[in-house]
């Protein structure tokens, strides 16, 4: 190692540590007070929306078939199919290989294809098969790649690794919109969420992401709140606004009004829009369309009124 990575590498040390630390018991206790503020019906009803049009509609399963692929786009297109007035989600997230099947699904909807890449969900493999996979993804018509950070690298110190990583990534993502997995349940820390989170953003980062959806714990309130935090104050250190994406294990419409709160009291607004925020989640819409429904009509539909995937 040169004497001038040696430097940059003790640089970035001593800034990561040079952030401030997590007050564990503080983040847990704001999250939990803002979860429990409870949100107007008219406010609902136009977050059960807001909630539908920034879904990242997910399938990340070994048994995934074109098939399954093609049901979920059209879900994601029409996700009421006799309501017109239910918006399209974001995105679909699969796995690269289906990209081109979810391209030839979605074309001219302007719903994204997301595709995880660099070795997802383990992010064990050389830098030359993650940049490959990343390429790969693109040429086949990816709009957004969801990469996994090296967290062996991340937890012996080798932020530099990391960052290198990061920014290589990106420059193979080309025109498409990079987002960065933490995957905070293998973190140990909320100062290394927050450390990871400012690595990610200084190396390029379009969104940042908490989790493969593999790892339990995954997006728990305070976690997206320390995310949050990061963000907010990239962005006022920097200018740059940064989106995230707290994805795994957001099952209910009532745990994404919950994040929804979260991000007005600690971005304020201008994160609560796709274009800056993001709910990662394979099974959040049919819960998202019950609710739509009740709130419409003032009666539950039934399970079977929406698809059971
Ligand atoms: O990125 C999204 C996650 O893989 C979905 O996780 P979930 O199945 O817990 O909703």
């Amino acid at each position: 190692m040169t004497s001038s990575v040696t430097a940059s590498e003790s640089a970035l040390r001593r800034f990561l540590h040079g952030l401030p630390g997590v007050d564990q018991v503080g983040a847990e206790a704001r999250a939990a007070t803002l979860a429990s503020r409870s949100v107007k019906a008219d406010a609902k009803r136009q977050l059960i929306d807001l909630a539908i049009s920034c879904i990242d509609l997910t399938t990340l399963e070994g048994a995934d078939t074109p098939g399954k692929v093609r049901g979920l786009c059209a879900k994601g297109r029409r996700p009421e199919p006799d309501d017109s007035s239910c918006p399209q989600v974001a995105a679909i997230c699969i796995y690269g290989d289906l990209v081109p099947v979810a391209v030839e699904e979605l074309r001219g909807t302007g719903i994204n294809v997301a595709a995880v890449a660099t070795a997802f969900p383990s992010g064990r493999a050389s830098l030359a098969v993650k940049l490959q996979d990343t390429r790969d993804a693109v040429a086949a018509g990816a709009d957004e790649i969801d990469m996994v950070i090296d967290r062996g690298a991340f937890l012996s110190g080798r932020y530099g690794q990391v960052l290198d990583e990061v920014r290589q990534v990106k420059a193979a993502c080309g025109p498409a919109h990079l987002k960065v997995i933490l995957e905070t349940g293998e973190l140990a820390t909320y100062d290394n969420v927050r450390r990871a989170s400012w690595l990610a953003m200084l190396g390029g980062a379009d969104f940042i992401k908490t989790s493969t959806g593999k790892i339990s714990p995954a997006a728990t309130l305070p976690v997206a709140l320390v995310m949050l935090e990061a963000v907010r104050d990239f962005r006022a250190a920097t200018g740059s606004q940064v989106g995230f994406k707290p994805a795994g294990g957001i099952r209910t419409a009532k745990d994404a009004l919950k994040h929804f709160v979260l991000v007005h009291e600690t971005c304020g607004d201008d994160w609560l829009d796709p274009a800056y925020y993001r709910l990662g989640a394979s099974s959040l819409l049919n819960d998202l369309l019950l609710q739509r429904q009740r709130m419409a009509t003032g009666r539950y539909a039934g399970r079977d009124y929406v698809t059971v995937d």
